[in-house]
């Protein structure tokens, strides 16, 4: 068994990855934290865990995390850096979930959260944890920054047309959506149904802190630098992304081989499937699931190829990612505990 520390558990990611653990075979949560919330049994505070863990959240104690084979890190920007390096001196392998370590430029980091990099040299060891491109990295990684939302489903959907060659990079465009989940469970008056409900807008137009990520990533892919316009979305649902990407063809390209190009390009992930050209994915058919489910469009006359990616926020987007992460550095089946398909409706 894999003995598992959760650094904030309160959260709407840190109770995804007790929902996706405990029905997992080979992994034991053995420490869960909160702050604002130690003494208080998990199963008081989230009745659908009721049965699965006799477990209490108790105060952040590095001594305590340094016991457990792998430690996720389910907490706001800034908390990881600054635990981290004791438990890689003490040997703990490390999943990532917030930002801390997903960007190579630190100057870039820094002018995006805000803060100075306190652990440079951890930033740049980091493998980030993408599994579709990043496999064979993180399985020997110490220390793996999950990615974020936005950017998994942003990436997965355009990477076989980069890594291809086959469209401008310069002028690539995603237009994303997501449910109210992803901005998490801090009391924010902005986030209340009141101000939510019914209503639809984008935010971070002139700029959001996954577009830096969002280039790290696609310019691995393209072997180069890329273009890109990212806005995101807030609609009013709790979890999903749908991300609506467009890219120019650099020459005429047949569709066929395009849709060809994706089904190859995907046919051993467990966890991204290509829908049959034309069709349109939808949250619900992500929603509590770990897959990224995507498909291809052209309008007629157009050189531009559209694809729609979905993913569920808080499990490809996060926890569930996470926890195939796990499971690949530890030499899981990838896909254990996180067999079950989507909930739909
Ligand atoms: N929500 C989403 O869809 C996604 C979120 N993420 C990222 O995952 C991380 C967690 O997100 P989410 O679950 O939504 O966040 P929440 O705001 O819902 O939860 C944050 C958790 O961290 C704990 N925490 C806060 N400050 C500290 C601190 N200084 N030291 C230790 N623990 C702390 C909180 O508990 P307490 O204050 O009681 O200690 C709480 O349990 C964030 O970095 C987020 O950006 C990534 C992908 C998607
Ligand atoms: C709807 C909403 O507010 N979404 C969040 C992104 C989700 C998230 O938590 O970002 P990370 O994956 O980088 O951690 C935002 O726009 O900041």
């Amino acid at each position: 068994m894999i003995k598992i520390g959760i650094v904030g558990g309160t959260g709407y990611t840190g109770v995804e990855l007790l929902r996706i653990l405990a029905v997992h075979p080979d992994a034991e949560v053995k420490c869960i934290t909160s702050r604002s919330e130690a003494g208080m049994p998990v199963a008081d505070m989230y009745p659908n865990l009721r049965g699965h863990f006799d477990l209490a959240f108790s105060e952040p104690d590095s001594a305590v995390l340094a016991q457990c084979d792998l430690v996720f890190f389910a907490t706001p920007h800034g908390v990881a850096m600054r635990m981290v390096p004791e438990l890689m001196a003490a040997g703990v392998r490390v999943v990532d979930l917030s930002a801390d370590f997903r960007l190579k430029d630190l100057d870039v980091w820094a002018q995006w959260y805000g803060m100075p990099h306190e652990t440079p040299e951890w930033a740049q060891k980091a493998v980030y944890g993408l599994p579709e491109v990043a496999r064979d990295a993180i399985r020997q990684a110490q220390l793996v920054a999950n990615p974020g939302c936005y950017p998994t489903a942003v990436q997965l959907g355009f990477l076989p047309l980069l890594e291809q060659g086959l469209v401008d990079p310069s002028r690539l465009i995603a237009d994303a959506k997501s449910g109210a989940s992803g901005a998490g469970r801090q009391g924010n008056i902005g986030m209340l149904h009141g101000e939510i409900g019914e209503s639809f807008k984008a935010y971070g137009a002139s700029g959001h802190r996954h577009l830096p990520e969002i280039r790290q990533g696609l310019s691995l892919a393209a072997t180069g630098p890329v273009g890109v316009t990212f806005v995101p979305h807030l609609v009013p649902m709790i979890r999903g992304i749908e991300a609506t990407l467009y890219a120019e063809l650099s020459e005429p390209a047949d569709f066929d081989r395009l849709q060809a190009l994706y089904e190859e390009r995907y046919e051993t992930e467990p966890f991204v499937d290509v829908m049959p050209f034309g069709s349109h994915p939808e949250t619900r058919s992500v929603r509590g699931g770990n897959q990224c489910r995507m498909a291809l469009h052209r309008q007629e006359q157009s050189n531009v190829v559209i694809v729609s990616s979905v993913i569920d926020n808080l499990v490809k987007g996060a926890a569930g990612q996470a926890v195939q992460n796990m499971n690949i550095m530890f030499g899981l089946d990838e896909t254990q505990g996180l067999k079950a398909p989507a909930l739909l409706p």
